[in-house]
């Protein structure tokens, strides 16, 4: 995805220049109010932006209390009374507008136990958190929009250093991947559900919530024992141009909120077995976050994420292209002094984090083969629509007890309702064309995949198939025997004496199981667009079947006159449309046409170039005598040595030192560069040689062959023979010296006895 310029947090949705920003991580505080069994606070809202945490070491007399009472200050600071829909508003709302205009960002609860962070995040009926709002925004934005955007969802929690679907809690633990260049992480298997309805959003949250891991602690009687992390992903099309409605840009933008785990104390939680190596995983993961927390914001150039499967999946929202809010919890008990001390330290740090944010572009070009799909589909409802017009249909009585007036105006509303469900089903294709495109991706990524999979199978002498499951259990099965059989090998004391096979086969190994799971979660993607095609082309087929009911109600309407007219506004919208297709057509088949033929120059520049190489190097063991050649090249070779004599003859202002030797032929590149060469072609052109110019002998290498690493063809190659320029005069050619096919040895070669 290409970057783009951030935007503030309006609605825009124009298109700007790729740029990035840089911003700030946003971190606000929330108080919890004190439990009836709290008596004494410790920690209190100064205002909107300070907390104050009271030191309460009261008996200590020697320590002068106010002096040291802490001042922290933060983004926002919502005290005990402040509302769910307040603390939303102000942290996370503005996110939902971004991630609609294709950012990612990430709000996450930080805090101890019973701070309040499921509260925040979750909350309950009554008063529901920030993960119902949040969708329930986001639906709301693109309600009635279903063509411009798709929505997808999923849900997961870490317990115990091991990740659950929560949308799918009986598909076991799931695996995390990075992609090859450690750039994006992606969990392997999770469902992604994709819907725009924000009921069914809603019922699969609570589903997902429920099947989170909550027990009781001494702390907190629903106590999270896990990390939630809830992912909605935005995919908004739009045109790149208002009149070119067939490449369309994509924005992606991507909202993360997570309730994490709190920390905890054991002696505090009182927990013992299960709940405490709960508590031991827990804080480790915290621990790992905390490190990345102090690495970035002390501007650390390495910050080692790999500690936990938390700090892996928030890398993106910590350093990466995101923004994000961290919303820590508090409590203002004293008995919680600690523990807030510490929370807040962490926040404090937090503020110092930046983050690069670019705004996720993808351009969808469509292929010609879908334009000629829509095309065949026009011209067929063209076809429908004019054998219409020629069909007598009965009227109804009630069209002449209409005045002018009302029947105008029918017109007029019929005529707009046509023309909007011609509206929708243009979007509805044009949709098809993009969900076609990235079905065609797909299906390229599959294809590598395989190929590297086949590679594997091929080397370890297996017979590919594209049958993928018979392929893949193959697969698996012969990495378990190769494993068993180098573990035997192994424990009979015969250790392999070159390691690098066995590195080999496990580089190998690792990438044909990564293939296999690249191969898998493109499969699922596969099946999950291939179900949005079905479902939008039913969609479609609706809304076909919406105008052809328009339609069918003219006659009784509208006078056959009306009825014509409309049939025939129709006709000419569609084609239009069709033409307008056409046109975007052509134009994409003159640019792949362009495109191939830069392809085809620059493949043949490249294998000229490797046939002058192929020769000078030939020449090179020609002149050092070492190969005795057939009588026939020996000649022709003469003959070539008479013609670069003879043309460079006439330049007398090559010194005699410098004179061509019988035996030996300067490089091609020493040709190009010869000043006559050079003033000959520069007649050509009747001026100055405009354009690179071949290289001369300081620009050859050692072996005097020029510099092939020079990208410039024409720099290396000289004059491109079979291209001259329009207009091209040749220069004049020196007299030369008769051909000779039998060689004359007691002839001098030497060009300054070679007479004309
Ligand atoms: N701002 C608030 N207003 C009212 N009640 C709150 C608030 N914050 C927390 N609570 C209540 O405090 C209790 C503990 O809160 P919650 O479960 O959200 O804590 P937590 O930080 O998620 O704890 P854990 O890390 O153990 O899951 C709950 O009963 C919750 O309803």
């Amino acid at each position: 995805m290409a970057p783009e310029t951030p935007s503030s947090s309006g609605s825009d949705t124009s298109i700007r220049p790729p740029m990035s920003a840089e911003e700030r991580l946003m971190v606000a505080v929330r108080i919890r109010p004190l439990k009836p069994d709290e008596t004494t606070r410790a920690l209190y809202a100064v205002d909107k932006k300070h907390i104050i945490l009271e030191d309460t070491d009261k008996f200590d007399v020697t320590r002068q209390k106010r002096a040291l009472d802490k001042r922290y200050s933060f983004d926002v600071v919502f005290g005990e009374n402040s509302t769910q829909e307040e603390v939303y508003e102000v942290t996370t709302s503005r996110l939902v507008k971004d991630v609609l205009n294709g950012y990612n960002a990430t709000v996450f609860a930080y805090g101890p136990t019973g701070a309040g962070k499921t509260h925040t995040m979750v909350g309950d009926p009554n008063q529901p958190g920030i993960m119902v709002r949040a969708l329930n925004d986001l639906f709301e934005a693109v309600k009635d929009k279903e063509d411009e955007y798709s929505v997808s969802m999923s849900y997961l929690e870490i317990y115990n250093e091991q990740i659950r679907d929560l949308l799918n809690p009986q598909s076991g633990y799931l695996e995390l991947r990075e992609d090859a260049r450690g750039k994006s992480i992606q969990v392997a298997g999770l469902s992604e559900i994709s819907t725009t309805s924000t009921e069914e959003v809603m019922q699969l949250l609570q589903k997902g919530n429920k099947a989170r891991t909550i027990e009781p602690t001494a702390m907190n009687r629903t106590s999270s024992r896990s990390h939630a992390l809830l992912s909605v992903t935005v995919r908004h099309s739009v045109p790149v141009d208002k009149k070119d409605h067939l490449r369309m840009r994509v924005r992606q933008g991507r909202l993360f909120m997570i309730d994490l785990a709190g920390s905890e104390r054991a002696n505090k939680t009182k927990n013992r077995g299960k709940r405490l190596q709960e508590g031991a995983h827990i804080n480790r993961s915290l621990l790992a976050l905390g490190n990345c927390i102090n690495a970035l914001s002390g501007g650390a150039r390495y910050v080692n994420y790999r500690d936990s499967k938390l700090t892996r999946l928030l890398k993106e929202a910590l350093s990466g292209n995101c923004k994000t809010v961290m919303i820590a919890h508090v409590s203002p008990s004293i008995a919680q002094k600690d523990e807030s001390r510490n929370t807040l330290l962490y926040a404090d740090r937090a503020n110092n984090i930046t983050n690069k944010i670019e705004r996720n572009v993808l351009d969808v070009s469509y292929h010609v083969s879908q334009y000629h799909t829509v095309i065949s589909e026009l011209k067929d409802e063209i076809t429908r629509l004019q054998n219409k017009m020629k069909e007598e249909r009965p009227r109804s009585a009630d069209i002449n007890r209409m005045n002018a007036e009302e029947r105008c105006n029918e017109v007029k509303k019929i005529r707009e309702q046509i023309v909007d469900t011609f509206k929708t089903q243009m979007k509805l294709r044009r949709k098809l064309m993009e969900i076609d495109s990235h079905l065609l991706g797909l299906g390229m990524e599959a294809e590598r995949q395989h190929v590297i999979i086949s590679h594997w199978e091929s080397k370890n002498n297996k017979l590919y198939k594209n049958s993928v499951n018979e392929s893949r259990a193959r697969t698996q099965q012969s990495i378990r025997r190769k494993k068993l059989f180098e573990d035997g090998f192994r424990s009979a004391g015969n250790e392999q004496e070159d390691g690098s096979d066995g590195e080999e086969d496990a580089e190998g190994e690792a990438a044909v199981q990564q293939a296999w799971a690249e191969l898998a979660d493109i499969e699922r993607e596969q099946q999950r667009w291939s179900e949005l095609r079905t479902h939008i082309e039913q969609k479609l087929e609706v809304c076909r079947q919406r105008g052809v009911a328009l339609e069918d109600k003219l006659p009784s309407l509208l006078s056959s006159d009306d009825e014509r007219e409309i049939l025939a506004l129709m006709c000419r919208v569609h084609e239009l449309e069709a033409d307008k297709m056409a046109l975007q057509s052509e134009r994409l088949v003159r640019q792949h046409e362009l495109r191939r033929r830069d392809l085809v120059i620059l493949r043949y520049d490249r294998q000229r170039q490797l046939c002058e190489e192929i020769i000078t190097r030939q020449r090179q063991l020609l002149e050092g005598g070492k190969i005795k050649l057939p009588a026939d090249l020996q000649e022709l070779y003469q003959m070539y040595q008479q013609e670069i004599h003879a043309a460079t003859y006439t330049d007398y202002s090559v010194p005699s030192s410098e004179s061509f030797s019988p035996d030996k032929l300067p490089p091609i590149s020493k040709i190009y560069s010869d000043p006559m060469f050079r003033r000959s072609t520069a007649d050509m052109s009747g001026s100055d040689v405009s354009g690179p110019s071949p290289p001369s002998s300081a620009e050859s290498g050692e072996d005097g062959l020029p510099n092939l690493s020079d990208s410039s063809v024409d720099r290396v190659m000289g004059q491109p023979v079979s291209r001259p320029t329009v207009g091209t005069k040749l220069p004049p050619l020196p007299p030369s010296p008769p051909v000779r096919l039998k060689k004359d040895s007691s002839r001098s070669d030497s060009h300054g006895e070679d007479s004309h």
